[in-house]
């Protein structure tokens, strides 16, 4: 029998802020979701190395998700000392949880640059996506992803609880104008990001002197 779904929202999280919560905490509600779990990667594949840590990272995840019913942690990627694939995680995931609805979350910059990611043609074997806008990323696709949306897309959200994999859906979401660069770069100028991001996850990057320019 099919369980219900679960949502899984992975990210750098260099540091995680409202931009990731908001559609996390709406999703859990519009989709009928059990949990988001929240993923922070070890090393992404696309990006530069992260300003902070993995533990400070995780720390800051950790503090958002206890302030939140229905977010949890899931520190598996954390764990695996190689690129953080969103395929592997999926396989192991769905050998965990075989009846599970499993919605992978993203934002309209990840869809944009689907085919990009290793084995992406594969995804949606393991997966649903569900996508939210994001101010800057127009639903103007190139030929792979049109392609895969005209498969996959559904807008009928209980779609998402009666198969367990293989459906799009994109999130009619409010856009959030945040981002971790934003704020890295606030606290880097010395300027003040609050309401951003959760204020236990400001009060740590203060505490530990996160984003900080180096003296010279
Ligand atoms: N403001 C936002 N609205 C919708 N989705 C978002 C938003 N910010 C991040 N996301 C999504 O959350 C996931 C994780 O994002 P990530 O941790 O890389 O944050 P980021 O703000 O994009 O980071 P950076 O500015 O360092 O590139 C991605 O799928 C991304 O598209
Ligand atoms: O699997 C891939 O090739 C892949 C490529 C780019 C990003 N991802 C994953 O997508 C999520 C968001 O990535 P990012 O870089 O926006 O933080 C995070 O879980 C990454 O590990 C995955």
């Amino acid at each position: 029998m099919i369980q219900k779904a679960i949502g899984l929202l992975g990210g750098t999280f260099d540091p995680i802020h409202v931009g990731h919560l908001r559609p996390a905490i709406a999703l859990l509600e519009r989709l009928n979701l059990s949990e988001v779990r929240l993923i922070p990667n070890y090393i992404p594949p696309h990006k530069a190395t992260p300003d902070s840590s993995p533990e400070h990272r995780l720390a800051m995840v950790q503090l958002a998700a206890s302030q939140t019913t229905g977010l949890v942690v899931d520190e598996r990627e954390l764990k695996r000392d190689r690129p953080s694939y969103t395929l592997d995680t999926l396989k192991e995931l769905r050998a965990e949880l075989p009846d599970t609805p499993l919605c992978f979350l993203m934002g309209m910059d990840s869809l944009c640059q689907l085919d990009q990611w290793h084995g992406w043609q594969q995804l949606l074997d393991y997966a649903h996506l569900v996508v939210s806008h994001r101010p800057g990323w127009q639903p103007d696709f190139n030929a792979n992803i049109s392609a895969l949306v005209k498969a996959h897309a559904t807008s009928d959200a209980k779609q998402l609880s009666r198969q367990v994999s293989g459906c799009i859906y994109l999130f009619d979401n409010p856009q959030l104008d945040i981002s971790s660069t934003h704020i890295r770069n606030c606290v880097k100028e010395g300027n003040n990001p609050q309401y951003l991001l959760p204020e236990p996850v400001l009060n740590y990057i203060r505490d530990k002197g996160l984003y900080q320019l180096p003296v010279l």
